[in-house]
C-alpha cells in the first residue's frame, strides 16, 4: 500500500513539474524558484493531515473511506503557493491587469461556492455567498458552470441574474442572442415560466435515452453496495462513493467500469469521491466558457478578461480554455497542493466569498474614481444596487430587481 502510494506521489510530482513548466504568466511576474523539499516524511505528513481534514465526517454521517484528492502532490503548501499564488494576496496586481477590461466571471458550484459535504443533496451555499454572487453578477456578467443538472444547481443558488450551465456545460441556458452562435441543431429558443425568452444549448440531447438506461442499470447493480449513490444530472450521471467502505470500493469501481464498458459513447472521470459519467463528446466546461463568451458577444473581443474559479478535475478544462485564450485568471480552490493548470488559488469557499466581495468593492471604487455614478454592467440588474457594500453587510432583498433569465 505504502509502496504504491509513494510511486503515485512521485508520478504526481513529475506531472507537477510538467505542469509547472507549461504554466505561463498572464501578466503578473512571479517567482518560479520553487524549492522542493526532499520527499521525506515532513511533506507526506502535511499532505495526509490536510486530506484527513477534508475527510472529516460532516453532518453526523459516516466518515468517507476513499482517497479524495487524487491530484494532491508532494510539496508543502507554501511552496505550491509560489506557483499558484493566492488570488487574495495578489488581488491588487490582478486588478491592475483587469483595469479597463471587460471582466466575465465563471463559477463552479460544489467545493467552490459551497463546502464539500457528505450529502450531495445538502450542499447548500451560505446566504453570505449568495449575496456575494448576486453582487458580483450585478457588476460583471456571471455564469455558473456545474457538473450538476442545471435545474438542481439553480435550486441551490436561486439567483436570477446569473447564467447557468449544468451537466458539465452540456446544458446551457444562454442569452437570446446566442441563436447566432454555435450549432443551431443543438439550440432551442424557449419561453420560461417567468415569461422570459432564453436559448437552451443542449449538445448531448441524443444521448438522453442511453443516459436513462445507464441510470437504471447502475442503480440496480449498485443497490447491494452499501453507501453507493447514483445521482441523475440530466446529461450526465454521478456515482458517489463517499460512503462506500474501503473494502467495497473496488467492487463499485468494477461495476461502474463494466456498465459503462457496454456504452461505448460514454466516458468516466473521477471527481471528489465520485465517478462522473458523461457522453464522450468534445464538450466540457472549457468549451462552455467559450460558448458563453461568444453568446455574450465577447468571444472575439480583445479586451475581455474571463475569471474562472473551480476546485475539481472537470474545472481543469476551463483553466485550460483560459490559458489558450491567453487572457484571464484561472483560480483553483484547494487547501492542499495539487496538480492544476490554474494560475492562482484560493483555499476554500470562504476565501472565494472574500474574493468576490473584493471584486465588487473594486468595481465600485474604480467607478467612483472616474467620478461616475456607479453602475453595474449586468443588464439584468438595476443600476446602483451594489452601492455601499461592505464585507458582511446584510443586503436588502432585490428579488424583483432582476429580470429573470432562467427557465
Ligand atoms: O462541477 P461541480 O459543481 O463542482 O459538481 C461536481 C460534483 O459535485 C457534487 O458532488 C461533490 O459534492 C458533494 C457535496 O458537497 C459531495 O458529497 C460529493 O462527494 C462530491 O463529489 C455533485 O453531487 C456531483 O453530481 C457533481 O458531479
Amino acid at each position: 500500500m505504502h509502496r504504491r502510494q509513494s510511486h503515485d506521489e512521485y508520478s504526481s510530482y513529475l506531472k507537477y513539474k510538467n505542469v509547472a513548466s507549461m504554466s505561463h504568466s498572464l501578466g503578473v511576474i512571479r517567482s518560479f524558484s520553487i524549492e522542493f523539499f526532499s520527499q521525506g516524511s515532513r511533506n507526506f505528513k502535511s499532505r495526509v493531515e490536510v486530506n484527513s481534514a477534508l475527510d472529516r465526517p460532516e453532518m453526523g454521517l459516516p466518515q468517507s473511506p476513499a482517497v479524495e484528492n487524487q491530484d494532491s502532490i508532494l510539496v508543502p503548501y507554501n511552496s505550491w503557493l509560489l506557483k499558484h499564488p493566492s488570488a487574495l494576496d495578489t488581488f491588487k496586481q490582478l486588478m491592475r491587469i483587469a483595469k479597463g477590461k471587460r471582466i466575465v466571471v465563471f463559477l463552479d458550484y460544489d467545493g467552490t461556492l459551497s463546502n464539500i459535504v457528505d450529502n450531495p443533496e445538502k450542499a447548500f451555499m451560505t446566504k453570505e455567498m449568495r449575496m456575494a454572487v448576486r453582487e458580483v453578477a450585478c457588476c460583471f456578467p456571471t455564469a455558473i458552470i456545474s457538473g450538476r443538472g442545471r435545474g438542481k444547481v439553480y435550486d441551490f443558488i436561486e439567483l436570477d441574474n446569473v447564467y447557468y450551465a449544468g451537466s458539465h456545460g452540456l446544458d446551457i441556458a444562454a442569452p437570446l442572442q446566442s441563436m447566432n452562435y454555435g450549432d443551431p441543431k443543438h439550440q432551442t429558443s424557449v419561453v420560461g415560466k417567468k415569461g422570459n425568452e432564453v436559448v437552451l444549448f443542449q449538445p448531448a440531447k441524443k444521448y438522453l435515452p442511453a443516459i436513462q438506461k445507464i441510470l437504471g442499470v447502475l442503480t440496480e447493480k449498485t443497490r447491494s453496495i452499501r453507501g453507493a449513490m447514483i445521482e441523475n444530472n440530466k446529461f450526465c450521471i454521478s456515482a458517489h462513493y463517499r460512503h462506500v467502505r474501503d473494502e467495497d470500493f473496488c467492487n463499485l469501481e468494477k461495476v461502474v467500469n463494466s456498465v459503462i464498458g457496454e456504452f461505448k459513447e460514454f466516458r468516466i472521470s473521477k471527481g471528489k469521491k465520485v465517478f462522473e459519467i458523461r457522453p464522450d463528446m468534445e464538450w466540457d466546461k472549457g468549451r462552455a466558457l467559450n460558448y458563453l463568451l461568444d453568446t455574450l458577444g465577447l468571444g472575439a473581443s480583445s479586451d475581455v478578461l474571463p475569471i474562472y474559479i473551480g476546485d475539481d478535475r472537470t474545472d481543469e478544462d476551463a483553466f485550460e480554455a483560459i490559458r489558450n485564450r491567453g487572457e484571464g485568471f484561472s483560480i483553483v480552490v484547494s487547501s492542499t497542493p495539487k496538480d492544476t493548470l490554474a494560475l492562482y488559488s484560493l483555499r476554500n469557499p470562504l476565501e472565494v466569498n472574500k474574493f468576490l466581495l473584493r471584486m465588487v468593492r473594486w468595481k465600485k471604487n474604480s467607478s467612483l474614481d472616474k467620478s461616475a455614478k456607479y453602475r453595474g454592467e449586468n443588464k439584468n440588474c438595476r443600476m446602483g444596487q451594489c452601492l455601499n457594500l461592505e464585507e458582511g453587510t446584510q443586503m436588502m432583498d432585490w428579488k424583483d430587481a432582476h429580470k429573470p433569465i432562467l427557465l
